[in-house]
């Protein structure tokens, strides 16, 4: 693992935008085409800002969340809202996005029909993972029935998961596999806390700290603030 420690969110969003943009453009010159997989939550806003303006081909890059929460993409509580009104604007206005959500089905069936429209885009290019401070990324939550499944090597692309002790919606989430073989991770914390259970994280198993599974290949980027 690679850690990069930066003064500010501000610095960290710019160097991080800048790379990002660099590996799409070397993917789309390799290969035609770029996948760029983001997390949701309170953390890459300022990231996506950014990112949204990078001059590159984006009619070429197809973008997808990490995980979402299973509720419909109109909804205050879904990711795609976010990727719609900080991502996908400006020069990424251009990007194909796959929603992972599926009106009329249940998170279980919905991942079902999602892996196969997210199956052929594999490997993804470049993925930015998020950490919550119980080391859980994407939607693969220590403690999760589902947990082992989804990080099986066999699992589908797409897989059902409802966080342990939450009275929220369920969620589905890109598997661990589908993660783990991207050719280029980059995680992205921010504060104290993160770091520290970023630390605790090095010695556990994927199983009590999902995030664990994704360090050996990735570049953290981190602020304290
Ligand atoms: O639940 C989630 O949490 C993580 C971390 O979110 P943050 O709000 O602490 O930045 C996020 O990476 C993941 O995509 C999201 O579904």
């Amino acid at each position: 693992m690679q850690l990069t420690s930066y003064e500010t969110a501000s610095e960290m969003m710019q160097s991080l935008s800048a790379q990002i943009a660099s590996e799409l453009s070397a993917a789309i010159a390799l290969r035609g085409r770029a996948c760029l997989a983001v997390p949701g939550g309170s953390t890459p806003g300022p990231l996506f800002d950014l990112l949204s303006q990078a001059a590159l081909n984006w009619a070429n890059v197809t973008v997808m969340l990490t995980d979402e929460r299973w509720v419909p993409t109109d909804s205050p509580r879904s990711n795609t809202g976010l990727i719609k009104n900080r991502l996908l604007v400006n020069s990424a206005s251009a990007a194909r996005y796959i929603a992972l959500y599926a009106p009329g089905l249940d998170h279980v069936g919905g991942a079902r029909a999602l892996s196969q429209q997210v199956a052929p885009n594999l490997p993804i290019d470049v993925v930015v993972l998020g950490m919550g401070a119980d080391m859980h990324t994407a939607s693969l939550f220590p403690g999760a029935p589902e947990l082992s499944l989804a990080q099986d090597a066999r699992a589908d692309a797409v897989m059902p998961m409802v966080p342990v002790g939450s009275d929220l919606e369920p969620r589905v989430t890109l598997s661990a596999q589908a993660l783990e073989t991207a050719r280029q991770t980059h995680v992205l914390i921010i504060g104290d806390d993160k770091k520290t259970a970023l630390a605790q994280a090095q010695s556990l198993s994927p199983i009590d700290a999902p995030i664990a599974q994704f360090l050996p290949n990735a570049t953290v980027h981190w602020s304290p603030v």
